[in-house]
């Protein structure tokens, strides 16, 4: 491929001419989306969620191919989640897209105020390998909405899905609004380089320190939706069946490789023997009903690939090394990538396991004595993305909930709030920056321009230009006095 400078002055060193062709059509191509109106916008979020529907087996096949997840879980979590992005976009679309007039301050009485919504520009969405199809679509929609030409870097690690979102980009859109550039770390590292008007990151912390660094040099926007260890606290009071049953469906869905997995669970120091009881009665009922084996299981997937299969492998073996038993599950397959789901008890807090997110179907119990120990757990570690509390004290509900900081946070339930679309998803800290999702999405990528309307010649303000007279003087000490 040859190499070429892309034209505008602030680019950095040397990108390739097929991404800065791209890069150009795209920025060439933003007066024309940014003119659309509401109903022009909506037809190209139709003509998405039509392929969607048309591609459901297509999209079932390319996730199961990438590391088998099962038909069920491709339909809930990367369909029903994305058909349910576009659907509330476009009930609400109209709505979002108009000015929204605001109030006038008696210092500025006389003139008419508000906010518009113009789009970013060019805006780049780079997707992880865990929702492959989800992160990708998901963002894409939001940056439609808000009238944004984009560029889509699918997970190198999912290579199926990838393909996948190619062949969509070219069959719903025009090649100058949407671009899917396959590729892994050295693509991302190129892209990086272009001017873009707003990066969506969904992915790691580290990486997401990357991205920043990146972004900073063209002081582009960037919303970086990131992960983290995600506690849940079960108290006493929970019921502790229904506990068990969410606990086990929030971790093990995806095979613990979701970015809002509860990481580890603080549970009070009487109930934890029964909560591990109710969670191995769940794990064989959903994972291993017929005594099969979970590894002949339909309803559970596998880890992404042979790296990460052993990264999560040296975890396990690292907590029982530092004094872990294995109350459920334990057993590992490195052939099929498998790792059973599996629950830890007497972990050592120092041991890998609780000092890095996890990531996969291990789950640490840590028991506490005292609400206050278990905020202070939780406070003493990087800022989670999502927080879990599992009990009938609303009491202790509210102490968990204003004492512990979290992106976001569920009671008495695991993942869910992440799709209620009225709810902003994000993370805070090491957990992310920005919000995504609905409003808060369509919000990312949109410039809310401040506009103020003066009638001509008439000005209140004008009694305060120079020269500063007396008269100048005394207005200004009513101004500060009343106003
Ligand atoms: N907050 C959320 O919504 C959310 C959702 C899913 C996953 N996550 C987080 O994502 C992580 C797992 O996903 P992942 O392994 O795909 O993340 P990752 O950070 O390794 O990769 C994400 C993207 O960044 C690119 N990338 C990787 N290394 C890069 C580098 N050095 N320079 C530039 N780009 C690079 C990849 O190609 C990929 O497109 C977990 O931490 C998880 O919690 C967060």
């Amino acid at each position: 491929m040859a190499a070429a400078t892309l034209s505008a002055p602030e680019t950095s060193p040397v990108i390739s001419s097929e991404l800065c062709a791209a890069f150009e059509r795209l920025r060439a191509h933003t007066p024309v989306l940014r003119r659309e109106d509401a109903t022009a916008r909506a037809t190209r979020l139709r003509r998405l969620a039509a392929w969607i529907t048309g591609n459901r087996v297509a999209i079932q096949t390319a996730l199961y191919a990438d590391f088998r997840k099962p038909a069920a879980e491709t339909d809930l979590t990367e369909i029903w989640s994305t058909q349910a992005e576009i659907k509330h976009t476009l009930a609400h679309l109209r709505q979002w897209m108009k000015p929204r007039r605001v109030g006038t301050p008696l210092s500025l009485l006389g003139t008419t105020s508000w906010v518009q919504y113009e789009p970013k520009g060019v805006c780049l969405v780079m997707a992880p390998w865990n929702y492959p199809f989800y992160l990708a679509v998901g963002p894409l929609v939001s940056a439609l909405a808000a009238g944004n030409c984009c560029v889509l870097k699918p997970s190198e690690l999912t290579p199926h899905v990838a393909t996948l979102l190619r062949r969509l980009a070219e069959e719903v859109f025009d090649p100058a609004e949407v671009v899917v550039l396959e590729g892994g770390k050295d693509m991302a590292t190129e892209l990086l380089r272009l001017p873009f008007d707003h990066i969506f990151f969904t992915g790691s912390p580290e990486v997401g320190k990357i991205v920043m660094r990146a972004a900073a040099e063209h002081l582009s926007g960037v919303t970086l939706e990131l992960g983290g260890k995600s506690p849940a606290v079960v108290d006493a009071t929970a019921n502790l069946r229904d506990a068990a049953e969410k606990l086990v469906w929030g971790k093990f869905l995806n095979a613990g490789q979701t970015c809002v997995a509860p990481d580890y669970v603080l549970v009070q120091e009487p109930v934890q023997a029964e909560l591990v009881r109710e969670m191995e009665a769940v794990i064989r009922r959903n994972y291993n009903p017929a005594g099969a084996g979970v590894e002949n299981s339909e309803s559970f997937a596998r880890i992404v690939n042979q790296q990460h299969f052993n990264r999560l492998a040296g975890l396990l073996e690292d907590a029982q090394a530092t004094g872990a038993t294995v109350a459920v599950g334990g057993e590992v397959d490195g052939r099929q990538c498998f790792i059973a789901p599996t629950v830890l008890t007497q972990v050592a807090p120092d041991s890998r396991i609780m000092q890095e997110e996890i990531f996969g179907p291990l789950l640490p119990l840590v028991p506490f004595g005292t609400l206050s120990e278990a905020a202070d757990f939780i406070n003493a570690r990087p800022k989670p993305l999502a927080q879990y509390v599992f009990t009938r004290n609303a009491e202790n509900q509210r102490y968990l909930l204003d004492n512990v900081s979290a992106g976001g946070a569920a009671v008495n339930e695991t993942i869910v709030h992440l799709g209620h679309s009225e709810l902003p998803f994000g993370g805070v800290g090491n957990s992310g920056v920005g919000k995504a999702h609905g409003h808060y999405g369509f919000l990312a990528f949109s410039n809310e321009k401040a506009v103020l309307r003066q009638r001509i010649g008439r000005t209140s303000i004008k009694l305060l230009y120079p020269p500063y007279t007396p008269k100048v003087r005394r207005m200004l000490d009513l101004l500060l006095r009343y106003l």
